[in-house]
Order: structure tokens, then sequence, then C-alpha cells
């Protein structure tokens, strides 16, 4: 029976989590969808949903049915996960999410929490920094969906909620977990159904789980979940696992990276990838056509796949991505490029290559539907919020390691580290 349950509001967002608490010495396995039938056996299961820009009412169904099933399986906790950038509109999806699952959870109160301090994402005075920059001036403020122009949390959830949302600040985090149990009790029965809870270091996120052991909701980013594992080890639910919990058949096959995400981060790792790898870069505006982007793919690599991964990549800098969505459609162009690459993704599986990264939460979503992959077992961290998993498909198809970059993780050479190369 898993000890955690989890709703996650994308698919690399899902993976980030369960590497989180993997790394902590919980199993953990990540399922695509809803959970229709018994969920697999594991320590922590994440149930991974593309909720994050669907319509609200959309993303209330599905997080209360996922949260619903694993409730019946009996998992002792929830945790609602979001992005570190915090990624949402005044219309949703994290407060009206969260407010359904108050709901039914019965808690009247939960901790948010997006601070992923290894990456750069720390909350102080209930503003969200990325790196040295306010989360409003940190580029996000121009995301193409889910433009973030407010850092002060305590604001932007509030315009998301009928509740209230209060603050856990800073001076109350450092004196530790008491301290910040008793502040967010304090909010609870003052009537804040939120507490936006600084954090600033991992010291401070281990606190702030440790805080929330008996709370029956948690949200946030991977980061507060660090905390999680200790709690249930201290009940005695959860034996020592140490490495073993990141344990995955061993790596066979060919090597690739399929990479959809226009992030600065992942524009820079192809830019590595072209000065160590065998590398395409495909030219959508030339040929806006998924079919013909494939067959291109699939030609060139023919001959290329081995041990060395082969790096294909349809992203482009703003610019070029801006032409095509101005010659497409903004949605048009995403779902062109989407089918591209998932069509890419299988027909290098149909040929033989069996370790693939893949670049983009969107991108994920699409190459793991085409490949029909119904969970994946969480293995080792590549970078920070990154690990492998291996990937089973529904109905006993090709199995897999896959890793699921989120767009802004990841060092500049992961797609050769991720490979040991
Ligand atoms: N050359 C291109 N022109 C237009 N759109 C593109 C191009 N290349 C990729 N895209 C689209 O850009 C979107 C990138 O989103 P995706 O979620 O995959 O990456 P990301 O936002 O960087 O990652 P994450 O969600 O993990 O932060 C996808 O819909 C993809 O199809
Ligand atoms: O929290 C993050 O930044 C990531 O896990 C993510 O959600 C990317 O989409």
């Amino acid at each position: 029976m898993p000890l955690l349950g989890c709703i996650a509001d994308d698919f690399t967002g899902a993976t980030d989590l369960a590497n989180t608490l993997v790394k902590g010495g919980m199993t953990a396995v990540q399922v695509i969808g809803v959970p229709q039938g018994p969920l697999p056996e594991a320590d922590a299961v994440i149930v991974a949903l593309k909720s994050r820009t669907a319509p609200v009412r959309e993303a209330v169904a599905e997080s209360l049915a996922a949260c619903d099933a694993l409730l019946a399986a009996g998992t002792r906790q929830i945790f609602f996960k979001y992005c570190s950038t915090f990624d949402s509109t005044d219309a949703g999806n994290i407060g009206p999410v969260a407010d359904a699952l108050v709901r039914r959870l019965d808690c009247g109160f939960a901790l948010a929490n997006p601070a992923f301090p290894t990456n750069g994402r720390t909350v102080y005075q209930g503003h969200l920094f990325v790196g040295q920059a306010l989360l409003s001036e940190s580029g996000m403020e121009n995301h193409p969906l889910t433009p973030m122009r407010d850092a002060n949390l305590v604001r932007v959830l509030g315009r998301q909620t009928d509740g209230a949302v209060g603050l856990v600040s800073f001076a109350t985090v450092e004196q530790g977990a008491a301290a910040i149990r008793k502040a967010m009790t304090v909010l609870k029965e003052s009537g804040r159904r939120y507490a936006i809870v600084d954090a600033v270091t991992d010291a401070h996120l281990l606190a702030i789980g440790e805080a929330a052991a008996e709370h029956a909701l948690i949200t946030g980013g991977s980061g507060v979940a660090m905390g999680l594992p200790a709690n249930f080890r201290a009940k005695g639910l959860l034996p020592e696992r140490g490495e073993a919990a990141a344990a995955l058949p061993p790596m066979r096959g060919h090597a690739a990276v399929v990479a959809g995400s226009c992030s600065r981060a992942t524009l820079g790792q192809i830019g590595y990838a072209r000065d160590h790898a065998q590398t395409l870069e495909l030219d959508v505006l030339a040929m806006p056509d998924a079919a013909g982007l494939t067959r291109q793919a699939l030609d060139w690599a023919e001959g290329r796949l081995g041990d060395h991964p082969v790096v294909i990549a349809a992203s482009a800098p703003p610019e070029k991505v801006a032409a095509l969505q101005a010659r497409l459609g903004r949605d048009a162009a995403g779902a062109l490029v989407e089918q591209a690459i998932a069509g890419i993704a299988e027909g290098l599986v149909a040929r033989g290559v069996r370790q693939l990264v893949v670049a983009g939460g969107e991108t994920s979503g699409a190459v793991v539907s085409r490949l029909g992959v119904s969970s994946l077992r969480i293995g080792p961290e590549i970078d920070p919020g990154v690990p492998w998993t291996y990937a089973e498909p529904a109905g006993g198809g090709t199995s897999l390691h896959l890793a699921l970059k989120s767009g802004n993780f990841g060092a500049r050479d992961f797609f050769l580290k991720a490979f040991g190369v």
C-alpha cells in the first residue's frame, strides 16, 4: 500500500517529485493519467496529469479523480505538485485544484511552497525568486501560457482561491519545525486556508516537511517533499532502503535524445551536443509537416544509432518559434512539433533505441502517450530534478529507459552525461 499519494500537474514535474522521494529512500512509480486499476507497488505513487494549462473544470475533475484513486488505495498523505515557478494564471489552476483537494480531504488548510533551492528557486517574505531575480523579472513574465507577472505568492494564490492566504515568513522558518508547525496552526485557526511558507535552503524545506507530518494535504514543488520520507520512517512505516530505492534494470540498447523544449537551458544543451554528438536540428519552418519531419529524422538516424547518443531537436530560438506560431497559430504549431517528435521517438524505439532522453514537458507527454507507456519506475538522478526511469508500456509492449527532462533543468552537458559519455 503506498504511503504517499501524489498528483502532479505535468509529466516532467511528476518525475521531478518522484526523484526527490527516491533520493529520500522511498520507492516511487509515476502513473500516467488517472489510475484505472490497482496501483503499482511502491512507497509513493505519483499520478502524472496534464492539468497545468487545461481548462479549470477539467483540471479539478482529473485531480479529484486521482485523489480518490490514491485514497482508495490507502495512501496516508496527499501531495499536490506544481511547478517551482508556480506556473498558473489568475483563473488557476493551482488555487482551484488545491481548493477542491482541501474540500475533498476535509482538512481546511494546506501549506504552499514551490521552493527548489538547488535549481535556484527560493521563497523569501512570500516572494518567489529564480536565481537572483524576482519571478516576475526572470523571463517567466513572458511565458506563452502562464506568464508570471507578480512574484508575491500570497497575492498570486489569493487571486486564484476564495480562501484566505497567509504567510509563514523566514524568521519563523529559521527557528525550525516546531515554530513552523505552530505558525501554521495559528494561521489555520485564524481562518487562513493556505500558508505560503518561506524557504531559502534545503534545511528550511526539511523543517517544513517535518512540520507538515500530520497534514492531510501538502502542496508545492518537489523541494518541499524532501522532508516527507523521514516522517514515514519516524513512524516505522518506511524501512531503510538507501540506494536500493533507485534500482532499475540494467541499461541496454541504442541511445538517443529527442528535444521539443525551446527553453534557454535546452537550447544550451543542444549547443553543447552539436560539438559532442551526432546532432540533427530540424527546420520546422522549412518543413511544417509532422510526417515529413519524422521521415527526415529517421532517415538521418539510419546507420548512426549505437551506444553514443544521437540528438534530434525541433527546438528553436524565440524568433523562429514566433514565426511558426504566426504562420500556424500557437496551438497548431506546438501540436505539429509534438506529433513529429512523438513519431521520431516511436521510430527510434522500433530501430532498437532503449535509452531515450526527452526534453520538454509537453513533448514528454506526447512521447509517453505515443509509446503507450502506462507507468514509470523511478531510478537514479542524472541532474537535479531529472532521474532515469524505466517505462513499461500498457499491454506488454517494449520496455525502455526514459529520462523526461523539464525544459529548464539539467547542466549544459546533460544530453551526454545522461549516458555516461
Ligand atoms: N521550432 C518550434 N517552433 C514552434 N514550436 C515549437 C518548436 N519546437 C518545439 N515547439 C513546441 O514548443 C513547446 C515546448 O513545450 P515543452 O513543454 O515541451 O517544453 P518546455 O516548456 O521547455 O518544458 P517544461 O514544460 O518541462 O518546462 C511544445 O509544444 C513544442 O512542440
Ligand atoms: O517544479 C519544476 O520546476 C518542474 O518539476 C516542473 O514542474 C517543470 O514543468
